[in-house]
């Protein structure tokens, strides 16, 4: 589903160029629960950009269902984004002014999905989160992590097949990140392929396979 091929990205600075990745060899295969981890700053974010087609800026090459990402026009790229990939980010990113209701809803005005079929959608999600008491509310009326719930229902809102999750759970408790993992575990059953990095290791149990990165590189690759 994902192949990565010598992937190189790097800055120019004024006398060197400063590789951030260097070399990556990444093959990822649907259903696969992927955790990257390995130092702050050695590429895991960087890497997830690639993976999740928001960042062209780099040497290499990248089959997305065999097909060349970096061979695809701007348009065709973005819509494979929107249409294959969810997004969770550490610092949630919800907007403080819709509801949580509003909030699951935006990726599916994006995408066009009729209302009575976003209805549905949504009405499905707060069920599957026990959140349909908490739908009118405000991110900020909510528990840091109902708030990730809530980032979680709207990136799987689309039915991505990639779920690409960013320190899904730094902001929270450990009860709380354990909840979220326990989502994360139940998609990837339902057949959601998993890419997430983390500083937990904890985290890294929930998945099928850990990838350990140092200096930009692949540093271990193990089943789990
Ligand atoms: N646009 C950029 N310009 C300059 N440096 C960058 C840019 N993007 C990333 N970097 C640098 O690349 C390195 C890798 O960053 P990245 O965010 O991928 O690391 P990370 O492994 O996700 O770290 P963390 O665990 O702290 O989130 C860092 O040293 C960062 O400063």
């Amino acid at each position: 589903m994902i192949k990565l091929t010598q992937i190189d990205k790097f800055i120019e600075s004024r006398f060197q160029r400063i590789f951030i990745l260097k070399g990556v060899d990444l093959t990822i295969q649907q259903g696969e629960f992927v955790t990257l981890m390995g130092p702050s700053g050695v590429g895991k974010s960087t890497l997830m950009n690639i993976i999740g087609l928001l960042d062209q800026d780099y040497e290499g090459n990248y089959e997305f269902d065999g097909k060349s990402v970096p061979a695809m026009k701007d348009k065709q790229r973005s819509s494979l984004h929107k249409a294959e990939f969810g997004y969770i980010f550490q610092a949630y990113h919800l907007i403080d002014e819709l509801t949580v209701y509003e909030n699951i809803e935006t990726p599916l005005l994006y995408r066009n999905v009729s209302g009575s079929e976003r209805k549905s959608i949504i009405a499905d999600l707060l069920d599957r989160f026990k959140m349909v008491a908490k739908k009118d509310l405000f991110p900020e009326q909510l528990s840091g992590g109902q708030q990730q719930l809530v980032g979680i229902a709207r990136a799987i809102a689309g039915r991505p097949r990639v779920l690409l999750a960013d320190e899904p759970t730094g902001n929270l408790h450990s009860a709380q990140a354990k909840e979220i993992m326990e989502v994360f575990r139940e998609l990837n059953k339902e057949g959601t392929t998993i890419i997430q990095a983390t500083h937990a290791r904890e985290n890294a149990d929930y998945g099928t396979r850990l990838i350990e990165m140092l200096d930009g590189k692949i540093d271990k690759d193990i089943a789990i």
